[in-house]
């Protein structure tokens, strides 16, 4: 596999063409090859052959915006760029104009209203899950007032961004990027966005009462992964080992959380959450934007949502209880903390998410199903795991009632917590999570969501599958 890159003409020979190639375990790498040639006027022939070949290639990007999130991740993301990034961008002639964010929300909002988007044929971030975010939230707002579109109606169908996103990881997680490249590698990144690889992703909307909050791409958390966010924003200065010290903490912890979640079962797709395929570079179900209807699939009937013993509205299923953690999973959500993710059979571009119901349960059993995250074994096959593949939801937790009710429960939150850290020994659980959304904390428990099928585009192709004699060298060992 060889992918010239950018001829290099030196006065004499010889020349000297860059290449993509693939590495372990999904890495990219850059490599030179130099081509000798006595004959001067076919050398100028191979290198102007060269230049027309990929000049045709239309979906490179040309000009580039970079925003670059210093504080991320541990701090590097300034000097992954330079040093990594940067010389590979101008090997590939690619012109950036580089912005480092000064504050929280800087790159959002540049987006949103000043920054120059006809010049650019892409955006890309430097950063973690968190960047992502600001990138994706300032994109999506703009398209959606250029378009006349109100984000605050929850049933609008928003119109796709048209620039193309690349991640450049240098975060904590940095889910996204693993999830879709396979790997966080900053020099795989960039050389994806230089050979302008695209992939579709699916982006869901978040409300509370006819008022937009927020998108999410990867994981909406509340329970478990909520307080692991919440506890660990006040550690951020432990860097990415925060989330193992929350982690455990909110573990001990053990907090359950009463509510009812209503969910819209996607019954017109082929494939499940406990599917044993994988979203993989070129996937077949993304590829038909989630609108595939599984003609003669007798499985369906047998894995779709049993929703028969609950109450069932409109298509709607209803469960009520006792959670650990309700998460969505738009993607798969691996990461080196979980190589195959909180859903490992999620798809990228299907306009679905899954929605995982751990309910109340012994730490014992929450830790099994936890510890499965990180082996070959099934998270979802335990009796209080439940997961449904979904095109909307809506959670309300027990006892809420309005907003005005909001403020009250804030004020009361923080008093029952200070009785809470006043009583250590008290063993009583808050009433409340918050959402964990892309790693940032909503303020609000009762939420709506739907997904927005194929709303972005990421400069990745997805994971490629490994080559056979890499599966080989590391035969899958069962546990
Ligand atoms: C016992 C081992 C358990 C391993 C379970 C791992 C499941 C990990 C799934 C992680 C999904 C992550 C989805 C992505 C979220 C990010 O958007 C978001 C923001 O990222 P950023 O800071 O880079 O911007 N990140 C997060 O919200 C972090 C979530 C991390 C959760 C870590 C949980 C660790 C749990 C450790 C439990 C330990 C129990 C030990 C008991 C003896
Ligand atoms: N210059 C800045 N100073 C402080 N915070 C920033 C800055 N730029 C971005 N942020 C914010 O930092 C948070 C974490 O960023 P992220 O890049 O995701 O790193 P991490 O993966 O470590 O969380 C995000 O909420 C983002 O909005
Ligand atoms: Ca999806």
């Amino acid at each position: 596999f060889v992918k010239p890159l950018y001829p290099v003409t030196p006065s004499r020979p010889p020349s000297t063409v860059s290449y993509v190639e693939r590495a372990r375990q999904h890495r990219w790498q850059c490599s030179d090859v130099t081509f000798h040639c006595s004959e001067g006027a076919l050398r100028q022939q191979w290198i102007q052959t060269i230049r027309e070949q990929l000049t045709a290639l239309t979906s490179r990007p040309k000009h580039l915006l970079v925003y670059i999130n210093p504080h991320g991740g541990k701090q590097q993301g300034e000097c992954i760029y330079e040093q990594k990034v940067a010389p590979l961008f101008a090997c590939a002639s690619i012109s950036t104009d580089v912005i480092v964010t000064e504050h929280a929300n800087h790159a959002r909002d540049h987006l949103k209203t000043e920054a120059e988007l006809k010049k650019y044929d892409g955006v890309v971030c430097v950063g973690g899950d968190g960047m992502f975010s600001e990138i994706v939230h300032g994109l999506v707002s703009r398209t959606q007032r250029e378009n006349g579109v109100d984000q605050n109606s929850p049933e609008e169908k928003l119109v796709p961004c048209s620039l193309r996103i690349g991640i450049i990881p240098a975060g904590s997680t940095d889910c996204i990027c693993y999830a879709t490249v396979g790997i966080n590698d900053p020099v795989t990144s960039a050389l994806h966005v230089i050979v302008g690889d695209s992939q579709p992703m699916d982006v869901c909307s978040v409300h509370h009462n006819n008022t937009f909050l927020r998108y999410s791409s990867s994981l909406l958390g509340y329970g478990f992964y909520g307080d692991v966010l919440a506890d660990s924003e006040r550690k951020r200065w432990m860097g990415p080992a925060r989330y193992n010290f929350s982690g455990f903490k909110t573990f001990l912890t053990h907090h359950h959380y009463e509510g009812a979640v209503s969910f819209l079962p996607a019954t017109d797709i082929l494939g499940t959450p406990r599917d044993k395929t994988r979203c993989r570079a070129g996937c077949f179900i993304c590829q038909h934007d989630g609108q595939l209807y599984s003609g003669d699939s007798p499985e369906e009937s047998k894995t779709a949502p049993d929703v028969s013993d609950r109450e069932y509205e409109m298509g709607w299923g209803v469960v009520r209880g006792k959670f650990l953690a309700i998460n969505a999973a738009s993607m798969s959500c691996a990461c080196p903390r979980s190589p195959k993710g909180l859903s490992p059979a999620a798809h990228l571009a299907d306009g679905t998410t899954d929605l995982i119901l751990v309910r109340k349960c012994s730490r014992f059993n929450f830790l099994r199903h936890l510890l499965r995250h990180t082996s070959k074994d099934d998270q979802f096959d335990m009796t209080f795991v439940e997961v449904h593949r979904v095109r909307r939801f809506r959670f309300t937790p027990r006892h809420w009632q309005n907003d005005s009710e909001l403020d009250l429960r804030e004020n009361g939150k923080q008093l029952f917590s200070q009785i809470c850290r006043d009583h250590p020994a008290c063993s009583c659980s808050p009433a409340y999570s918050s959402w964990n959304c892309d790693g940032e904390i909503l303020p609000h428990a009762a939420i709506e969501v739907g997904v927005h099928c194929q709303l972005i585009k990421l400069f990745t192709r997805g994971i490629e599958e490994q080559p056979l004699f890499e599966d080989l060298a590391n035969p899958p060992c069962a546990l």
